[in-house]
């Protein structure tokens, strides 16, 4: 599995998640509240990784980067945004 594949893969289950909701998942749960409670926690996250970097912890800023981005893909899920308007926006940059 590529590194790109992985991010295509987390979104593919978070969409799911949407769409076929499970009682006993997180995802599904975040979700069934429309966007305030992701949008609550995106904040969270972008706050530890600010922390996490400002004191220099690697671990710990590897770990929140990751719950930043899946939280951030959450919220995105919630407003109906494909990983292909994201990824196509990051193209139009390319130098
Ligand atoms: N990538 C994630 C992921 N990252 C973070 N989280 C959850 O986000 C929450 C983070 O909130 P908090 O920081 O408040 O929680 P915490 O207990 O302090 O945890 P940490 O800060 O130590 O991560 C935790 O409950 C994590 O379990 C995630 N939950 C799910 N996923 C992915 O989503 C998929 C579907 O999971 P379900 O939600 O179980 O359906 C999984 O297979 C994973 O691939």
């Amino acid at each position: 599995m590529t590194d790109t594949d992985i991010f295509e893969e987390l979104y593919e289950v978070i969409e799911d998640r949407r769409d076929a909701p499970r009682e006993d998942s997180y995802t599904s749960s975040l979700l069934e509240e429309g966007v305030d409670a992701p949008l609550e926690k995106l904040g969270e996250e972008a706050t530890e990784v600010t922390l996490a970097a400002k004191n220099d912890d690697t671990d710990e800023l590897v770990h929140e980067s990751a719950d930043l981005i899946y939280h951030l893909y959450v919220v995105l899920t919630a407003r109906d945004i494909e990983l292909e308007e994201v990824v196509e926006e990051l193209e139009e940059r390319r130098g």
